[in-house]
């Protein structure tokens, strides 16, 4: 459902140039639980960034579901960005103005579904990462557990078909972190394809296949589970 051919990225400052990603290919398949894994450095949020088009690569190509976005407008990337993928952030990344349920909404409203479909998707992803309790709270009322659950709630909302996810356990306790990689894997169980950079292999083993990064490369790819 995604692949990525070929596909470099450099960095220009005034005196350096940074190859952040130097020819990856990859190929993720429709329900797939790929996990990247690498030191400091070498790339892994660049390419998590490519491949959700938040970001292009200098050269080679990307397709998502078939379709071939080398070349496309950014309008039209932010289109199939907002039809196709939720992202999960390190840091949660909620806004800390509003609700739980407005947090949630949000991708809602991009996406113009009506008042009653909105309030009905809301309350489903909030039952199912159990925080339709704190609906009316703000992020900063909450722990750090919560709010990424609620990150996990919006990224899930709109039922995307992948979810990019980037270091999603990063800042959490064992075991928000662990219910967190659970929410990931019920959105796998559902279909969803997940790409998750992780720095634990604990939690890289439990996906479908790891991969491994040096330099901006793929340095080896491991084929996990069943
Ligand atoms: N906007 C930028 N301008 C210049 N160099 C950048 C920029 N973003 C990233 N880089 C460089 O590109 C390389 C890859 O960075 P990237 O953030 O993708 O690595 P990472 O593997 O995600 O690292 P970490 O695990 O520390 O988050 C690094 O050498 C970084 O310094």
């Amino acid at each position: 459902m995604l692949k990525v051919k070929a596909i470099s990225k450099a960095y220009e400052t005034s005196d350096v140039r940074t190859h952040a990603i130097s020819d990856v290919s990859l190929d993720i398949a429709e329900g797939e639980f790929v996990a990247i894994m690498g030191p400091s450095g070498c790339g892994k949020s660049t390419l998590l960034n490519i491949l959700g088009l938040l970001d292009r690569a200098d050269t080679g190509r990307t397709e998502l579901l078939g379709e071939d976005l080398s070349q496309a407008s950014d309008r039209d990337l932010t289109r199939v960005r907002r039809s196709t993928i939720g992202f999960v952030f390190q840091s949660f990344n909620l806004v800390d103005e509003l609700t739980v349920v407005q947090n949630v909404e949000l991708g809602l409203l991009y996406r113009g579904f009506g008042a009653r479909e909105r309030r009905e998707r809301i309350e489903a992803a909030l039952d199912q990462v159990g925080m339709r309790h704190r609906a009316r709270h703000v992020p900063k009322q909450l722990s750090g557990g919560q709010q990424q659950r609620v990150a996990v709630a919006r990224a899930i909302v709109c039922a995307p078909r992948l979810i990019l996810a980037d270091e999603p356990t990063g800042n959490l306790d064992s075991a928000n972190g662990a219910a967190v990689m659970q929410l990931l894997k019920d959105a796998v169980g559902r279909g969803t394809t997940v790409v998750m950079v992780t720095h634990s292999l604990a939690q890289a083993d439990q996906a479908d296949r790891r991969i491994q990064l040096l330099d901006g490369r793929i340095v080896s790819q491991t084929q996990l589970g069943a």
